[in-house]
């Protein structure tokens, strides 16, 4: 089955041309008992600066998704994940103009610790539809889902 692409801000040059590697991103969607789920804001000096999204980040040479995330949740949020108790939920490849990547959405109910933003990010518990903005495209779909799960039928 053909990958899902999304383009994003098409009105921009890419980097290098058409064939530009793909980055492998952990993407992790925290629910709280009430069905709540976490936004959190990209650090200063990142780029979409400001955009809303869901915590995470690149996954380092041979890790898996659940363990770059599980890394990447305690260097941003500063809790404790077990890499067991992350679900592999959907993928989704995006064209920034920046870099082409494939998103690993994963979800998670379960973490030890408080919540402390290590990179100057806000944060914010949402429910649908969401207030903040604006959020990142490459986190848009991911509120579709949600909504899709949540409608009967
Ligand atoms: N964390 C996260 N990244 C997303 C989402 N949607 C989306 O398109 N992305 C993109 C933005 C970036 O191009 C890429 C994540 O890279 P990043 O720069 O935030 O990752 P990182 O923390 O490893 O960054 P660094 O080591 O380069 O500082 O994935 C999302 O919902 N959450």
């Amino acid at each position: 089955m053909k990958e899902s692409l999304i383009k994003a801000d098409t009105h921009l040059p890419r980097a290098e041309g058409a064939d530009r590697p793909v980055v492998e991103v952990g993407v992790g969607v925290l629910f709280r008992p009430d069905g709540s789920f976490l936004l959190t804001s990209r650090p200063p000096g990142k780029v979409y600066e400001g955009y809303w999204e869901f915590p995470g980040g690149k996954l380092e040479a041979g890790e898996t998704v659940e363990h770059a995330l599980a890394r990447e949740l305690h260097e941003e949020l500063g809790i404790q994940v077990d890499p067991g108790a992350i679900i592999l939920w959907r993928e989704q490849l995006v064209d920034y103009p920046h870099a082409l990547v494939r998103l690993h959405f994963c979800k998670l109910t379960v973490w030890q610790g408080e919540l402390s933003m290590r990179e100057g990010q806000s944060f914010v518990w949402e429910s649908l539809p969401v207030k903040v903005e604006p959020v990142l495209p490459g986190a848009i779909p991911v509120l579709r889902w949600l909504e899709e799960e949540s409608s009967p039928g």
